[in-house]
């Protein structure tokens, strides 16, 4: 199986087959920098870039997934997306927001030294990754539902990663601490959660060449989305090493 466009209706296991190998072709665990990131081969300030950029990246998610939320149809579809709001913000309780993603992120942020409302104000992203995580939140709003669904389907993938990253950074990294990457341990069983639903619901709706071909194209997008954010890191933060105007920069480094 391929992930090139095709003419004919795909059988729903033909169309998964389809869907995961977007994945094994163009996913970020392939991206040089993430390579990088996991070996041990940064330094603590490319480190800090990644965490203070991958943070824009949280931080839009629910907002992306609110966009998703209010464009389904029925009530079961809307309770079962709003598991993953409630993943970020927080689940309502006595220690909201502090057993969302979102703080879980700010403290991995912060455990790599960096300040707090720093992060929060994302002033120092790139510009590529706010044009980058932005367009995944235009992709969600603007294609049909089943595409916008699609999109979140890289989270088939993130396992694997997730666990190379846990391992690679705690061995290779002497600032990186178990506590530090605790954001990650509850997305090893949320994502898989989010896939079952999303998939079922990707291979039910995608029944016509065109409506299954969108499917593949979003996710598709979905993969750049997440390889231009590593792209715009590489080249500020690691070869040529050029850092935009305004962009953070690391402690000890000239511009
Ligand atoms: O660490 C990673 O490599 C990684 C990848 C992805 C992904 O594939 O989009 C997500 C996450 N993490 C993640 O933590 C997360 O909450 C998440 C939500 C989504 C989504 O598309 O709704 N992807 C991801």
């Amino acid at each position: 199986m391929t992930a090139e466009p095709q003419d004919r209706v795909l059988s729903p296991e033909e169309l998964e087959a389809a869907l995961r190998a977007v994945g094994a072709e163009r996913y970020h665990n392939l991206h040089p920098f993430h390579k990088l990131l996991h070996s041990g081969a940064l330094n603590r300030g490319q480190v800090q870039a990644w965490a203070l950029n991958r943070y824009y990246y949280q931080s839009r998610i629910p907002a992306k997934d609110a966009v998703l939320l209010s464009r389904l149809p029925t009530p079961d579809l809307r309770r079962l997306w709003r598991s993953r709001l409630e993943d970020h913000d927080g689940f309502p309780g006595a220690d909201t927001p502090a057993n969302g993603g979102i703080e879980r992120w700010l403290r991995l942020a912060t455990g790599v030294g960096l300040d707090r409302d720093y992060v929060q104000s994302t002033v120092g992203i790139l510009p590529a990754t706010r044009f980058a995580v932005d367009a995944y939140v235009s992709l969600v709003r603007d294609r049909s539902v089943l595409e916008a669904v699609a999109s979140s389907l890289t989270e088939m993938f993130s396992p694997t990663i997730i666990a190379e990253r846990v391992s690679g950074m705690l061995a290779n990294y002497d600032f990186i601490t178990q506590e530090t990457l605790a954001y990650f341990t509850p997305r090893l069983t949320q994502a898989p959660r989010d896939v079952d639903f999303a998939l079922a619901y990707v291979k039910e709706h995608a029944r016509t060449a065109e409506q299954q071909r969108g499917a593949i194209a979003a996710l598709t997008e979905k993969c750049n989305i997440l390889w231009a954010q590593l792209d715009a890191l590489h080249f500020a933060y690691v070869e040529p090493g050029y850092i935009p105007p305004g962009a953070f920069i690391p402690e000890g480094r000239r511009q």
